[in-house]
């Protein structure tokens, strides 16, 4: 179903926002080169002797925590305290909290710092919210994908809404379900592809802090990053007209990344509605 709200573009991004992103090393590459398709400039850095002066310039912050040390920690969180002194917004990408409990544990002293978003694909944010998840790895799980789960995940998420109202929670997966405050949207753009390869959710997320870097607000941010991506997704599938060849499909979806907001309404191909 098509949006009943009418969405403005947010391309180009003037000023082009500085994205601060402590992510995973598996694609840390394409979260950096997607904020430049996009119109935003990523700098990728953990070494906490840097951020006071960076943040002089940051614009939007991506905590990804794939890949976790002690050390890494520390700079998240430093990151994130850095950030809030300067009222600049930070996405928080719960990857992998489902398959370990140190991750629940970050997971959980990140979300207590009450980032602008917080995201993850539905098995993540099942974990988040204490419902019973059968992601595997970094991966959700189809039994956390069905109409039950997800409505029990709805209830969840409206809840942690409830303690952290300046938090707006994102799980992904077949559809989308965004919970901010007491509002829900479901959100239904994308192709199957997106799950078979990896770091579609990183790349969401770093979408999602380059649009908040240039001043979008947070719901819009939210609703404009995963449906452009999902979007980026479908054209591809057009383009090569083979949902088998992964590769080719992953590739394209990032030629998107630049291309399909040269088409200025883009947007009105949305999927999705407030429930
Ligand atoms: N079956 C599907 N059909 C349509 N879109 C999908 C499907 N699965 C995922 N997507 C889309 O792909 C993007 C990434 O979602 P996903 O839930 O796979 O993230 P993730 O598991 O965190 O990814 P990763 O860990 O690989 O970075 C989202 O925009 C989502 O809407
Ligand atoms: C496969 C994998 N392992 C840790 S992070 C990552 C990329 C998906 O987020
Ligand atoms: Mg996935």
């Amino acid at each position: 179903m098509l949006f009943t709200h009418k969405f403005q573009t947010p391309f180009p991004l003037l000023p082009s926002p500085l994205v601060h992103c402590i992510t995973n090393s598996v694609t840390c590459e394409t979260v950096a080169n997607s904020v430049l398709y996009i119109g935003g400039k990523p700098i990728m850095t953990e070494d906490t002797r840097d951020f006071s002066d960076l943040y002089e310039q940051v614009g939007g912050v991506l905590i990804n925590i794939g890949h976790l040390s002690e050390e890494k920690e520390t700079a998240m969180i430093l990151a994130i305290e850095e950030a809030k002194i300067r009222n600049v917004p930070i996405v928080v990408d719960n990857v992998g909290v489902s398959s370990s409990r140190i991750r629940k544990e970050v997971a959980n002293r990140l979300l207590s710092l009450d980032p602008t978003v917080v995201k993850g694909n539905v098995s993540e944010m099942r974990t988040l919210c204490n419902l019973a998840s059968h992601g595997k790895g970094v991966d959700a799980a189809e039994e956390d994908q069905n109409l039950s789960a997800m409505k029990e995940l709805e209830e969840g998420l409206l809840a942690l809404a409830r303690k952290h109202p300046n938090t707006c929670f994102l799980a992904t997966g077949p559809s989308d379900l965004v919970v901010y405050q007491s509002q829900v949207v479901l959100l239904q753009n994308g192709i199957e592809a997106l799950d078979q390869f990896t770091g579609t959710g990183d790349v969401v997320g770093a979408l999602i802090a380059t649009l908040l870097g240039s001043g979008v607000d947070v719901l819009q941010s939210v609703l404009q990053a995963v449906s452009y991506f999902n979007l980026c997704g479908e054209k591809a599938l057009e383009i090569v007209q083979n949902e088998a060849k992964i590769a080719s499909i992953r590739e394209e979806t990032l030629n998107q990344l630049s291309l399909l907001k040269q088409n200025e309404s883009w947007q009105n191909d949305i999927r999705g509605d407030w429930l």
